[in-house]
């Protein structure tokens, strides 16, 4: 299945997080399972915090970037488009909060699941679980707005 990250335009797929065209990045992919998102993501060794465990700043950026592409398809479920047509729906973070409940073991497959919990004008709020061997050792909440035109207007730079 298509995952939505696959549809966001060029100009706005190197992201860090979820971006296709960088190469350095993570390369989340999500997609809907029912009213959740999905997105799975195995840690690396040198994604590490304290040896055993996952670095909390990677927890926050799957949270992340796994909550912005929950708004956009959330919009455009809303609105019965699919994720390719236009104009399309790019979200950004205005606010990010992340609570680790549990130390996250970095030796499996991580599963974020979210759902857009409000949709009010250019607004979607997101609420993310991160689970590790079915145990939920963090949660985030989200809010997304849309990107205003003028964001972004430099070109992207150069990866090396
Ligand atoms: C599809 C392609 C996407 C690819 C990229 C994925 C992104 C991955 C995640 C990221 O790393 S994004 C990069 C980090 N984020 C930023 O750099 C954003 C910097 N901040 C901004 O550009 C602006 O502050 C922002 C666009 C977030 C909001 O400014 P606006 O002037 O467009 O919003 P506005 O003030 O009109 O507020 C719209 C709604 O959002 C709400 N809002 C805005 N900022 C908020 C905030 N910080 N906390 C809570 N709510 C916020 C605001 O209250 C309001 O809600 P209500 O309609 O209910 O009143």
């Amino acid at each position: 299945m298509d995952a939505f990250q696959d549809h966001y335009p060029d100009a706005v797929a190197h992201c860090f997080g979820c971006g296709r065209l960088n190469a350095h990045g993570h390369q989340i992919k999500t997609v809907w399972n029912g009213d959740e998102t999905v997105t799975r993501f195995t840690p690396e060794p040198y994604h590490t915090a304290i040896p055993g465990f996952v670095y909390g700043g990677l927890v926050a950026s799957l949270i992340d970037c796994h909550s912005t592409a929950t708004a956009a398809a959330a919009m455009y479920r809303q609105d019965g488009r699919g994720l390719d047509t236009l104009p399309p729906f790019r979200f950004v973070t205005g606010s990010l909060h992340v609570d680790y409940l549990k130390p996250t073991p970095i030796d499996g497959a991580l599963e974020i699941r979210g759902r857009a919990v409000e949709i009010k004008g250019r607004k979607v709020v997101v609420e993310t679980e991160l689970r590790a061997g079915g145990v939920v050792t963090a949660r985030g909440t989200v809010v997304a707005v849309q990107m205003p035109a003028d964001f972004g207007a430099a070109p992207p730079a150069p990866h090396r």
